[in-house]
């Protein structure tokens, strides 16, 4: 099998809905976002997909999220826009284009917190 990880990351505010603590007061975060594939066919170049196109993909869902406030977002307007919900919401959109060799996305709200999601 072969994995692939691209990482990139955004800026953006949000609060936490139903939840009691300094984050149910606005505040932001510099999330970082590790996307992960996986594969066991090649192409006949050697590539399980290439890295452009998956920093493309990446690069065009973050920009939607880059510099907004997440909770007036469309998706997280019903979805708390906590890191795990972060995660489905770029999972999900991945998939949409690389289908199943997608296997997982981490997003970082900190140096030391992390959220995974996968099937
Ligand atoms: N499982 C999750 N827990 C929390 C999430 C989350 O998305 N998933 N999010 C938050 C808040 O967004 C908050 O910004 C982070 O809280 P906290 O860890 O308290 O943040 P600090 O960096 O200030 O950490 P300290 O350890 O308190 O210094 C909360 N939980
Ligand atoms: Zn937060």
């Amino acid at each position: 099998m072969y994995r692939l990880r691209v990482i990139d990351s955004f800026a953006s505010a949000h609060f936490l809905r139903n939840y009691e603590g300094k984050c149910e007061n606005l505040h932001g975060h510099n999330w970082r976002v590790e996307v992960y594939l996986e594969g066991d066919k090649l192409n006949e170049t050697g590539l399980l997909v290439d890295f452009k196109e998956i920093k493309k993909e990446l690069k065009k869902i973050l920009d939607e999220l880059d510099h907004i406030f997440l909770n007036e977002h469309e998706y997280f307007k019903n979805v708390n826009p906590t890191s795990e919900n972060i995660a489905k919401y770029i999972y999900d959109k991945m998939k949409e284009k690389f289908e199943n060799l997608m296997k997982s996305v981490v997003v970082w709200e900190s140096d030391n917190a992390a959220a995974e999601y996968f099937e």
